[in-house]
């Protein structure tokens, strides 16, 4: 993914489309309504289209994570899904409604995100990149309550960051950093987050952190999860759904879509990832465990 089109975490909503008029939005899961759904949408840069025509419906409180070689197009899809990219054809449905029709707060307010590289501000400390988080729930008539304060700390203790709350955030490692913005992505409480590689910069223990807390929210408040991993067991063992993005003469669509012994299958990995390898049960989980042919 190209950083320069990569913004922090919104505060006020995503921003490439500029907000419209003040539609309202469900600001909770409709049952039956898909949390997200791309309808015959393609999405490109500069005239150069990069996914084609694609349908594909988000079933609200699953986590789907997108898989695929560099350079296939996750961050892409992610993005149009965040609204940071306009659709060169097609539309994005959230919660129900088009999401070119409502405010970058009303967006706020349904959708967290986190970019691939989101940009630390300087001289902020933890707490309050975190309490960004908390802007799509503020107005003039609604100023900073005991709630949101509440929904920080919540976030700050979930991801371990309660100690290094009032640290500087430029000052952070990377793995302190990264788990400072899922902080500010819980705190958010928006029925549905987008995660492009949250385990980014993590050791394992940490990537495993990360995804016990997805899981987490997933399970205890119904959030729908849709992000973005490289490492496919980690995927496997995390997501109700898998979703590989072609590459190659697949390039520009989803070449498989489904619950993980379904796409973590040796044909389906040489078409994605041009990759020889066996896929076994994780003794631990019986999930799917892919083992490259790797000599050695
Ligand atoms: N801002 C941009 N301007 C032009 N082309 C871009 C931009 N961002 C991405 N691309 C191109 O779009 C294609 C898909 O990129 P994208 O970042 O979505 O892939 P990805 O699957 O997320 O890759 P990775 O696994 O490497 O993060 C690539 O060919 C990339 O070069």
């Amino acid at each position: 993914m190209m950083p320069t089109s990569t913004p922090a975490p919104s505060s006020s909503g995503p921003a490439a489309d500029a907000p419209q008029d003040g539609a309202r939005a469900p600001e909770a899961q409709e049952p039956g309504v898909p949390a997200l759904e791309a309808r015959s949408l393609s999405i490109g840069y500069d005239g150069h289209e990069v996914l084609r025509d694609l349908d594909l419906k988000v079933e609200a409180g699953t986590v789907t994570t997108m898989i695929g070689a560099n350079g296939s197009g996750k961050s892409t899809l992610l993005k149009a899904f965040a609204r940071l990219l306009s659709p060169t054809a097609g539309q994005v449905l959230l919660h129900g409604s088009p999401i070119r029709g409502q405010s970058g707060r009303q967006v706020a307010r349904q959708l967290a995100v986190l970019p691939q590289k989101p940009l630390t501000p300087q001289a902020t400390r933890v707490r309050d990149l975190v309490a960004r988080g908390r802007h799509p729930h503020q107005s003039m008539l609604r100023p900073w309550t005991s709630a949101d304060a509440a929904a920080v700390d919540d976030a700050l203790a979930a991801t371990g960051m309660g100690d290094l709350a009032d640290r500087d955030a430029a000052e952070l490692s990377g793995g302190q950093l990264q788990r400072a913005w899922i902080a500010l992505v819980l705190a958010q409480q928006a029925p549905t987050v987008l995660l492009d590689e949250p385990t980014t910069f993590l050791d394992l223990t940490h990537q495993l952190e990360v995804l016990r807390i997805v899981r987490r929210i997933n399970r205890e408040r119904g959030t729908t999860v849709v992000m973005v991993l490289h490492d496919l067991t980690l995927a496997a063992r995390f997501s109700d759904r898998l979703l590989v993005l072609g590459s190659g003469e697949h390039r520009g669509g989803i070449v498989a879509d489904g619950a993980p012994w379904e796409v973590l299958t040796p044909d389906v990995l040489q078409t994605a990832f041009d990759l020889d390898a066996s896929v076994i049960p994780d003794p631990h989980t019986g999930r799917p465990l892919v083992v490259p042919h790797e000599p050695v």
